[in-house]
Protein backbone atom coordinates (compact mmCIF):
# COMPACT_ATOMS: atom_id res chain seq x y z
CA UNK A 1 0.00 0.00 0.00
CA UNK A 2 1.30 3.40 -0.87
CA UNK A 3 2.04 6.10 1.98
CA UNK A 4 -0.22 8.88 3.18
CA UNK A 5 2.18 12.15 1.30
CA UNK A 6 1.87 14.56 4.53
CA UNK A 7 0.98 17.64 3.15
CA UNK A 8 3.61 20.08 5.19
CA UNK A 9 1.96 23.06 2.74
CA UNK A 10 -1.54 22.56 3.95
CA UNK A 11 -0.37 22.43 7.71
CA UNK A 12 2.15 25.18 7.52
CA UNK A 13 -1.14 26.84 5.99
CA UNK A 14 -3.44 25.81 9.28
CA UNK A 15 -0.89 27.31 11.37
CA UNK A 16 0.16 30.17 9.92
CA UNK A 17 -3.77 30.95 10.22
CA UNK A 18 -3.74 30.60 14.22
CA UNK A 19 -0.78 32.65 14.36
CA UNK A 20 -2.27 35.40 11.87
CA UNK A 21 -4.96 35.43 14.91
CA UNK A 22 -2.57 35.80 17.59
CA UNK A 23 -0.65 39.04 16.11
CA UNK A 24 -3.72 40.67 15.55
CA UNK A 25 -4.45 40.34 19.08
CA UNK A 26 -0.79 41.15 20.52
CA UNK A 27 -0.56 44.55 18.36
CA UNK A 28 -4.25 45.48 19.45
CA UNK A 29 -3.46 44.81 22.72
CA UNK A 30 0.42 45.99 23.17
CA UNK A 31 0.12 48.92 20.12
CA UNK A 32 2.85 47.78 18.62
CA UNK A 33 3.65 45.05 15.93
CA UNK A 34 5.99 42.34 16.26
CA UNK A 35 9.00 42.82 14.25
CA UNK A 36 11.98 40.41 12.30
CA UNK A 37 15.50 42.20 11.38
CA UNK A 38 16.43 39.27 9.02
CA UNK A 39 20.43 39.81 7.68
CA UNK A 40 21.40 38.15 4.57
CA UNK A 41 25.66 38.78 4.00
CA UNK A 42 26.17 38.12 0.00
CA UNK A 43 24.60 36.92 -2.59
CA UNK A 44 24.12 33.15 -2.34
CA UNK A 45 21.05 32.58 -4.59
CA UNK A 46 19.34 30.39 -2.39
CA UNK A 47 19.57 32.33 0.89
CA UNK A 48 18.21 34.99 -1.24
CA UNK A 49 14.88 32.71 -1.90
CA UNK A 50 14.86 31.50 1.69
CA UNK A 51 14.97 35.32 3.17
CA UNK A 52 12.66 36.58 0.39
CA UNK A 53 9.95 34.17 1.05
CA UNK A 54 10.56 34.95 4.99
CA UNK A 55 9.67 38.39 5.04
CA UNK A 56 6.63 37.29 2.42
CA UNK A 57 5.51 35.39 5.55
CA UNK A 58 5.98 37.96 7.60
CA UNK A 59 3.59 40.31 5.46
CA UNK A 60 0.77 37.76 5.31
CA UNK A 61 0.40 37.06 9.17
CA UNK A 62 0.98 41.05 10.59
CA UNK A 63 4.69 40.86 11.39
CA UNK A 64 6.98 43.91 10.37
CA UNK A 65 10.38 43.09 8.31
CA UNK A 66 13.53 44.97 8.24
CA UNK A 67 15.80 43.33 5.95
CA UNK A 68 19.60 44.01 5.95
CA UNK A 69 21.79 43.29 3.28
CA UNK A 70 25.30 43.30 3.29
CA UNK A 71 28.23 42.91 0.72
CA UNK A 72 29.76 39.24 0.93
CA UNK A 73 32.92 40.88 2.45
CA UNK A 74 31.74 42.54 5.03
CA UNK A 75 33.77 42.00 8.23
CA UNK A 76 32.83 40.31 11.40
CA UNK A 77 33.09 43.78 13.05
CA UNK A 78 30.86 45.22 11.11
CA UNK A 79 28.41 42.33 11.50
CA UNK A 80 28.43 42.41 15.12
CA UNK A 81 27.87 45.79 14.85
CA UNK A 82 25.01 45.51 12.83
CA UNK A 83 24.02 42.75 15.69
CA UNK A 84 24.43 45.31 18.66
CA UNK A 85 21.89 47.87 16.69
CA UNK A 86 19.19 45.59 15.77
CA UNK A 87 19.44 44.15 19.97
CA UNK A 88 19.35 47.59 20.37
CA UNK A 89 16.13 48.49 18.42
CA UNK A 90 12.79 48.30 20.08
CA UNK A 91 11.13 47.74 16.98
CA UNK A 92 12.85 44.46 16.70
CA UNK A 93 11.41 41.59 18.59
CA UNK A 94 13.55 38.86 16.50
CA UNK A 95 16.80 38.48 14.64
CA UNK A 96 17.78 35.85 11.96
CA UNK A 97 21.31 36.15 10.25
CA UNK A 98 20.98 33.88 7.36
CA UNK A 99 22.66 30.72 7.09
CA UNK A 100 25.51 30.08 5.65
CA UNK A 101 27.41 33.44 6.07
CA UNK A 102 30.64 33.72 3.28
CA UNK A 103 33.97 32.05 4.46
CA UNK A 104 36.19 34.16 6.74
CA UNK A 105 33.48 34.90 9.30
CA UNK A 106 33.30 32.68 12.35
CA UNK A 107 29.54 31.88 12.73
CA UNK A 108 29.42 31.18 16.17
CA UNK A 109 30.75 34.62 16.99
CA UNK A 110 28.40 36.66 15.14
CA UNK A 111 25.48 34.10 16.42
CA UNK A 112 26.35 34.35 20.20
CA UNK A 113 26.03 38.09 19.79
CA UNK A 114 22.52 37.81 19.20
CA UNK A 115 20.20 39.03 22.35
CA UNK A 116 18.85 35.37 23.69
CA UNK A 117 15.62 36.70 23.87
CA UNK A 118 15.67 38.07 20.04
CA UNK A 119 17.11 34.58 19.12
CA UNK A 120 14.18 33.46 16.81
CA UNK A 121 16.43 30.67 15.21
CA UNK A 122 16.55 29.29 18.86
CA UNK A 123 20.85 28.87 17.85
CA UNK A 124 22.24 30.82 21.10
CA UNK A 125 23.33 28.26 23.79
CA UNK A 126 21.16 29.82 26.41
CA UNK A 127 18.46 28.61 23.97
CA UNK A 128 19.64 25.13 22.63
CA UNK A 129 20.36 24.79 26.77
CA UNK A 130 16.71 25.35 27.59
CA UNK A 131 15.54 23.44 24.95
CA UNK A 132 17.76 20.51 26.31
CA UNK A 133 16.62 20.50 29.48
CA UNK A 134 12.60 20.58 28.14
CA UNK A 135 11.73 23.94 29.36
CA UNK A 136 12.04 25.92 26.42
CA UNK A 137 11.52 29.79 25.39
CA UNK A 138 12.29 29.45 21.91
CA UNK A 139 11.77 26.02 19.53
CA UNK A 140 14.27 25.63 16.49
CA UNK A 141 12.37 26.32 14.08
CA UNK A 142 12.68 22.88 11.51
CA UNK A 143 12.81 20.18 14.40
CA UNK A 144 9.32 22.39 15.91
CA UNK A 145 8.22 22.10 12.31
CA UNK A 146 8.61 18.28 12.21
CA UNK A 147 7.19 18.13 15.63
CA UNK A 148 4.05 19.94 14.13
CA UNK A 149 3.45 17.73 11.45
CA UNK A 150 3.28 14.57 13.40
CA UNK A 151 1.56 15.78 15.57
CA UNK A 152 -1.25 17.00 13.41
CA UNK A 153 -0.70 14.43 10.77
CA UNK A 154 -1.94 12.24 13.69
CA UNK A 155 1.69 10.27 13.84
CA UNK A 156 2.09 9.88 17.90
CA UNK A 157 5.95 9.43 18.87
CA UNK A 158 5.60 8.63 22.26
CA UNK A 159 6.60 5.03 22.56
CA UNK A 160 7.70 4.74 19.04
CA UNK A 161 11.36 4.48 17.79
CA UNK A 162 12.57 7.53 16.30
CA UNK A 163 15.97 7.37 14.38
CA UNK A 164 17.12 10.56 13.77
CA UNK A 165 19.96 10.41 10.42
CA UNK A 166 21.97 13.46 10.83
CA UNK A 167 23.68 15.79 14.05
CA UNK A 168 23.61 19.34 12.48
CA UNK A 169 23.15 21.74 15.42
CA UNK A 170 20.55 23.05 13.40
CA UNK A 171 18.61 19.73 13.10
CA UNK A 172 19.33 16.49 14.08
CA UNK A 173 21.32 17.25 17.25
CA UNK A 174 17.74 19.81 18.75
CA UNK A 175 15.48 17.06 16.69
CA UNK A 176 16.72 13.73 18.99
CA UNK A 177 16.46 16.57 21.79
CA UNK A 178 12.95 17.21 21.61
CA UNK A 179 11.82 13.58 20.29
CA UNK A 180 13.09 12.33 23.76
CA UNK A 181 11.66 15.05 25.98
CA UNK A 182 9.72 13.60 28.91
CA UNK A 183 6.84 16.56 28.93
CA UNK A 184 5.67 17.54 25.82
CA UNK A 185 7.50 20.74 24.73
CA UNK A 186 5.68 22.14 21.99
CA UNK A 187 1.48 21.42 23.19
CA UNK A 188 1.74 18.04 20.97
CA UNK A 189 1.80 14.37 21.65
CA UNK A 190 5.07 14.17 19.59
CA UNK A 191 7.34 13.29 22.35
CA UNK A 192 8.48 10.25 24.78
CA UNK A 193 9.88 8.55 22.06
CA UNK A 194 13.14 6.40 22.28
CA UNK A 195 15.67 7.90 19.98
CA UNK A 196 18.86 6.78 18.06
CA UNK A 197 20.88 9.14 16.10
CA UNK A 198 22.67 8.07 12.77
CA UNK A 199 25.44 9.98 11.25
CA UNK A 200 28.30 9.40 8.67
CA UNK A 201 30.23 7.43 11.48
CA UNK A 202 27.06 4.51 12.25
CA UNK A 203 28.51 1.80 10.69
CA UNK A 204 25.34 -0.23 10.48
CA UNK A 205 22.76 2.80 9.44
CA UNK A 206 20.69 0.35 7.30
CA UNK A 207 19.98 -2.09 10.20
CA UNK A 208 19.29 0.56 12.55
CA UNK A 209 17.12 2.30 10.38
CA UNK A 210 14.94 -0.51 9.46
CA UNK A 211 14.17 -0.76 13.67
CA UNK A 212 12.27 2.62 13.05
CA UNK A 213 8.84 4.02 13.47
CA UNK A 214 9.67 7.17 12.50
CA UNK A 215 12.86 8.08 10.20
CA UNK A 216 13.74 11.51 9.90
CA UNK A 217 15.93 12.26 7.48
CA UNK A 218 18.60 14.78 8.07
CA UNK A 219 21.91 14.50 6.00
CA UNK A 220 22.24 17.00 3.50
CA UNK A 221 22.47 13.77 0.71
CA UNK A 222 20.35 13.65 -2.13
CA UNK A 223 17.70 10.40 -2.05
CA UNK A 224 20.46 8.69 0.74
CA UNK A 225 17.04 6.87 2.57
CA UNK A 226 16.07 4.36 0.35
CA UNK A 227 13.13 1.60 0.82
CA UNK A 228 15.80 -1.27 2.20
CA UNK A 229 16.27 0.85 5.17
CA UNK A 230 12.76 1.76 6.17
CA UNK A 231 10.60 -0.58 7.78
CA UNK A 232 6.90 -1.17 6.42
CA UNK A 233 4.41 1.40 7.81
CA UNK A 234 7.02 3.47 8.90
CA UNK A 235 6.45 7.55 9.26
CA UNK A 236 9.50 9.31 7.18
CA UNK A 237 10.28 12.60 7.49
CA UNK A 238 12.34 14.33 4.78
CA UNK A 239 13.79 17.28 5.67
CA UNK A 240 16.75 17.81 3.28
CA UNK A 241 16.54 20.04 0.72
CA UNK A 242 19.22 18.89 -2.17
CA UNK A 243 19.90 21.19 -5.37
CA UNK A 244 20.73 18.49 -7.99
CA UNK A 245 20.85 18.52 -11.75
CA UNK A 246 17.11 17.32 -12.31
CA UNK A 247 16.07 19.78 -9.52
CA UNK A 248 15.27 20.20 -6.00
CA UNK A 249 15.59 16.78 -4.17
CA UNK A 250 15.03 15.48 -0.34
CA UNK A 251 17.35 13.37 1.59
CA UNK A 252 14.68 10.55 0.82
CA UNK A 253 14.14 8.35 -2.37
CA UNK A 254 10.74 9.47 -2.58
CA UNK A 255 9.42 7.21 -5.42
CA UNK A 256 10.73 3.87 -3.91
CA UNK A 257 10.25 4.65 0.07
CA UNK A 258 6.66 5.97 -0.50
CA UNK A 259 5.89 2.22 -1.41
CA UNK A 260 6.64 0.65 1.83
CA UNK A 261 5.89 3.79 4.21
CA UNK A 262 2.65 4.02 5.78
CA UNK A 263 3.47 8.13 5.91
CA UNK A 264 5.59 10.38 3.92
CA UNK A 265 6.75 14.20 3.56
CA UNK A 266 7.51 15.44 -0.03
CA UNK A 267 10.49 18.07 -0.94
CA UNK A 268 9.35 20.78 -1.54
CA UNK A 269 6.30 21.02 0.09
CA UNK A 270 6.96 18.65 2.88
CA UNK A 271 9.07 20.12 6.27
CA UNK A 272 10.30 23.81 4.47
CA UNK A 273 6.87 25.59 4.47
CA UNK A 274 6.60 24.54 8.12
CA UNK A 275 10.28 26.07 8.91
CA UNK A 276 9.26 29.70 8.17
CA UNK A 277 5.57 29.10 10.09
CA UNK A 278 7.75 28.38 13.14
CA UNK A 279 10.02 31.18 12.94
CA UNK A 280 6.99 33.10 12.86
CA UNK A 281 5.57 31.79 15.66
CA UNK A 282 9.07 32.57 17.38
CA UNK A 283 8.99 35.85 16.70
CA UNK A 284 5.46 36.25 17.75
CA UNK A 285 6.69 34.68 21.16
CA UNK A 286 9.95 37.44 21.37
CA UNK A 287 7.84 39.80 20.95
CA UNK A 288 5.20 39.17 23.90
CA UNK A 289 8.02 38.11 26.06
CA UNK A 290 9.46 41.65 25.70
CA UNK A 291 6.52 43.35 25.98
CA UNK A 292 6.13 41.38 29.27
CA UNK A 293 2.29 40.16 28.67
CA UNK A 294 3.52 36.16 28.22
N1 LIG B 1 19.58 31.57 10.19
C1 LIG B 1 19.00 30.66 9.41
N2 LIG B 1 17.79 30.16 9.75
C2 LIG B 1 17.17 29.25 8.95
O1 LIG B 1 16.06 28.79 9.27
C3 LIG B 1 17.82 28.83 7.73
C4 LIG B 1 19.07 29.39 7.44
N3 LIG B 1 19.63 30.28 8.30
N4 LIG B 1 19.72 29.02 6.31
C5 LIG B 1 19.16 28.10 5.35
C6 LIG B 1 18.16 27.14 5.98
C7 LIG B 1 17.20 26.52 4.99
N5 LIG B 1 15.88 26.99 5.38
C8 LIG B 1 14.72 26.75 4.66
C9 LIG B 1 13.53 27.39 4.94
C10 LIG B 1 12.41 27.18 4.16
C11 LIG B 1 12.43 26.34 3.09
C12 LIG B 1 11.21 26.18 2.23
O2 LIG B 1 10.23 26.87 2.39
N6 LIG B 1 11.21 25.29 1.26
C13 LIG B 1 10.13 25.12 0.34
C14 LIG B 1 10.52 25.55 -1.05
C15 LIG B 1 11.97 25.27 -1.40
C16 LIG B 1 12.46 25.92 -2.69
O3 LIG B 1 11.68 26.05 -3.63
O4 LIG B 1 13.65 26.28 -2.73
C17 LIG B 1 9.69 23.66 0.36
O5 LIG B 1 10.44 22.82 0.86
O6 LIG B 1 8.58 23.39 -0.05
C18 LIG B 1 13.59 25.67 2.81
C19 LIG B 1 14.72 25.87 3.60
C20 LIG B 1 16.00 27.80 6.45
N7 LIG B 1 17.26 27.91 6.86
Amino acid sequence: MAATILDGKAIAKQIELEITERVAAFTAKSGSQPGLAAVLVGEDPASQVYVRNKQRACERVGIASFMHRLPANTTAEGLLKLVAQLNADAQVSGILVQLPLPGGIDQTLILDAIDPSKDVDCFHPHNVGLVSQGRPRFLPCTPHGVMQILHRSGIAAAGKHAVVIGRSEIVGKPMAMMLMQKDSTCGSSAANATVTVCHSRTPNMPEICRTADIVIAAIGKPRFVTADMVKPGAAVIDVGINRTEDGLCGDVDFDSVKQVASAITPVPGGVGPLTIVMLMENTLRAAEWQAGND
